[in-house]
Formats: C-alpha cells, structure tokens, sequence
C-alpha cells in the first residue's frame, strides 16, 4: 500500500477519532510509516481537514443515506478520493480512485465497492453539484463553500461585513508561511541569512518585526543550525506580543501561562539572558518544554513553575516590572495550522472561556509594580475573549490605563490572527 496515503489516513483518522491536533497527528504518523514524500500527505492531511465541510457536502449529494451516516473509516477514505479527484492536479484520477479502494479494503473491509462506486460517481457529477443558495442562507454557503461552524461566521459577522469575513475565511484556509525568530544571542542577522542560503533556503525579511524572517524550503528543524540554536519557528503575531511588551535588560517579567513557552524565549532573547523570567503554567509537564527550549538556544534567565494562574501568589505582588498573560483561548486566530479549530462546537467549556480568561489578567494584574506593564494577549478573534474582557478589566481596575490594542488578522497582516493589548499600571494612588 502507498505509505504516503497511509499516512494520511491514520492522521486523519487520528484527528475524526482520538480528537488529535492535526500537526501532533501529523509528525507521529510520519514517524511510524516513513512516507517518501512528506510534502503530499501534508498536501493531502490539510487539504481535507480544511475543506471538511465542503467534502461532506459532496458527499451527501453522491451518498443517498448522507454523510452523517458513514463510519468513520469510511467517511474519511472518501474525503480523501475526492479531495485527490477535485483538488489536487498532481493525482491522475486513475490512481485517486484505484488508491482510494486500496485503502477502503485494508481499513473498510467489504465496503471497497462502495468507495468504488461514490467516487466514480463524483466524477461524473462533479461540475453540476452547486452549492447551496446564497440568496437564501448567507451563512450556510459560506460555512460549506469555506468550511467553517456556523457559528464561527455568525461571530465574525457581528463584529464585521460580509465581505471582510470571506476574505478572513478564505485565509484561514492558506497555509501559512514559515517564518523563524533569529536568536540574537548566537547569531546577527547577516550571518544567519548567510548561512541559511548556502543550504539552499530561501529567505525574505519579516513585514512585523526586526528578528524576523521568512524562509522558503524543506526540514528546517533537521538543521544543524536549528539544533544549536540559531534561530526558533514562530510566527510573527507572536514575536510582536515580545516586542510590545518591551523588556528592558535586568528586568522582573512575570510570563503567567507560558508553555510550550515560545514568547518567553522571545522575550528572554530581547533581555540578553540579564534579569529574571519567572515562565509558569498550570500544567508541569509542558514546563519541561520550556526547560528544554531554554537549553537550546543558551537561555539562562527564565525560572519556569507550575502555578495555577487564577490564584495571586502573594510573595509576588508589585514584583514584576512587566507581565504576560497569554491566556487559553478558543483559537480562531491560528485555524491555518489546525483547521480542525473551524469544527470544534460551541460547548460550555468555550463560553466559559472569557470568565477564565477575565479571572487570569484580573489575579497576574497584581504582580505589576507601580508604573509597570500589563500585556493580554490571545490567538482568537472573538470581542468576547478580547475587547470585552479589556474593557471589564479596566472598569474594575482603574489604576490601569489602556496603550494599545491591535487585532492582527491573517487576510491584513498575514500573520495568525491575535489580538494584543498592552495596558500600563499608574505610579502613585488611583
Ligand atoms: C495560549 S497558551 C500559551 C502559549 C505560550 N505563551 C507560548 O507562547 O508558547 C495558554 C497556556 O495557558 C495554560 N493554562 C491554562 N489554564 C491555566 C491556568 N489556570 N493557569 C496557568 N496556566 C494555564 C495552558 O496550559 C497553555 O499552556
């Protein structure tokens, strides 16, 4: 069997399945089947996992019963033929449907007939399938033709017009360019770049921020130079929250939920290993992360513990001369990396998210010292978990005074879409 689609389809069965995040799915699947082109099964693993709903769609055409009534196994060999069929002009249609049932007979016993027949049936279909009518239900076309929760594009409708959130919706579905943070205490800019292209690598400078770049080319993080630490993958979003917060050399920075701990390596880089990071987390285990992380590029100055950031540790109170809250957050900003955010449903665990949210600033609001910085920031754009909570936290909080706001969002900027707000505490009594 082709090990490429294999892979693809244990990945994607992961993601149906286990609830997996698409890109952890991904490099494990890679690793046990060892296909002989990364760049298809990544191809292929996104290009369904971002046109889930529209695939479903076709399929609920060609499948008398529907979409809903498949199993999983099914479902997703399925997917994946049509994605082959429809979108990817590098499949000949012979082998997207000769695969497909290959696979349909090692993971769908007796229903390769089945594949067989729905995929012959889409090509013959395929160009007098239309969507539904927009006329009558704006959301539901946009939701299939893009592949979004209804209630996704609801909320995006609030905030704005139509035509803004298709281009918003649209670029959720790009893959996002790679772009590196150069790590100032190994390497100046020049030499990176230098070195980077002598190993073939395409390099362009970021639009955002000064440490950034962005690189064109394959297996970066198998790179010698990654692994000592020249330079680590981010995107420009949130190296921005880095240089926005601003550290200054000899600094306190309290970064009060910091793991897997990207921004604090950006923010310990800007501090030139002088000063403290105090990195915490609720979770232990993802600390470990950030220890490790620290020893690759020569990071000296962060101390990582767990905290359960809602509680106020009282010794540290007015310590901090600047702190980071990156809360948790429903994700809506970073869909290009894991699609499989456009599907979650609306739970209860969502809706609490801005009381959580507002509970975290509210408790690490108390580690800044008089005249001191506050920095929220999220991977969402939601006015719920953004604006709403600054503005509730302000209201409470008046020896604080918003700097700055931004929404970053990938159809304008080209980065994920984050929101940073950066407030300042006031020196004397309020
Ligand atoms: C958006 S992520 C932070 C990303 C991180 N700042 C970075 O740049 O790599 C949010 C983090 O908050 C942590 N978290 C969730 N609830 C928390 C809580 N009550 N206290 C502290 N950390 C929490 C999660 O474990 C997760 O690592």
């Amino acid at each position: 069997m082709d090990a490429n689609r294999k892979t693809a389809y244990l990945t994607l069965m992961d993601v149906e399945s286990k609830k997996s995040y698409s890109n952890i799915a991904l490099n494990h699947q890679i690793i046990c089947n060892r296909p002989n082109s990364q760049g298809f099964v990544r191809e292929l693993v996104y290009g369904v996992l971002e046109n889930k709903l529209l695939l479903d769609y076709y399929i609920d055409q060609l499948v008398s019963s529907g979409a809903d009534s498949l199993r999983a196994s099914d479902l997703t060999v399925l997917r994946m033929g049509i994605y082959q069929l429809g979108y990817m002009d590098s499949v000949p249609e012979y082998a997207a449907v000769n695969e497909s049932v290959i696979l349909a007979k090692r993971y769908c016993r007796g229903r390769e007939g089945f594949v067989n027949g729905v995929l012959r049936n889409y090509l013959n279909r395929k160009f007098s399938i239309k969507l539904p009518d927009r006329t009558e239900d704006e959301i539901r076309y946009l939701s299939i033709k893009y592949s979004y929760a209804p209630w996704i594009i609801e909320l995006w409708m609030e905030q704005y017009k139509v035509d803004f959130v298709e281009e918003l919706l649209k670029a959720g579905n790009e893959t996002p360019q790679t772009t590196i943070r150069l790590n100032w205490l190994r390497i100046i800019k020049k030499d990176l770049i230098e070195k980077l292209e002598a190993k073939g690598y395409e390099i362009t400078p970021g639009e955002l921020c000064q440490n950034a770049l962005h690189v064109k080319g394959s297996e970066l993080l198998g790179t010698e130079l990654y692994k000592h630490g020249l330079f680590s993958i981010q995107d420009e979003s949130s190296m921005l929250v880095a240089e926005k917060l601003d550290p200054k050399h000899g600094d306190v920075v309290m970064d009060v939920c910091a793991a897997p701990g990207g921004k604090t390596m950006a923010i310990a880089e800007r501090m030139n290993n002088t000063g403290t990071i105090i990195a915490s987390d609720i979770y232990r285990r993802k600390l470990d992360i950030i220890d490790k992380e620290a020893e690759r590029l020569g990071i000296t100055n962060v101390e990582t513990r767990s905290w359960d950031a809602t509680r106020v540790d009282s010794s540290m109170v007015e310590k901090a001369d600047r702190v980071l809250v990156d809360v948790p957050c429903s994700g809506l900003g970073v869909v290009r990396r894991k699609p499989e955010i456009k599907y979650k449903e609306k739970t209860t665990e969502m809706e609490l998210l801005p009381k959580k949210q507002l509970a975290i600033l509210s408790a690490s609001s108390q580690y800044v010292k008089p005249g001191g910085t506050l920095l929220y920031s999220t991977c969402t754009i939601n006015p719920y978990e953004n604006q709403r909570i600054i503005a509730d936290f302000l209201k409470k909080n008046p020896s604080f005074k918003k700097e700055e706001a931004i929404q970053l969002l990938p159809h304008i900027n080209h980065t994920d879409g984050f929101f940073i707000c950066v407030m300042k505490k006031s020196k004397g009594l309020v």
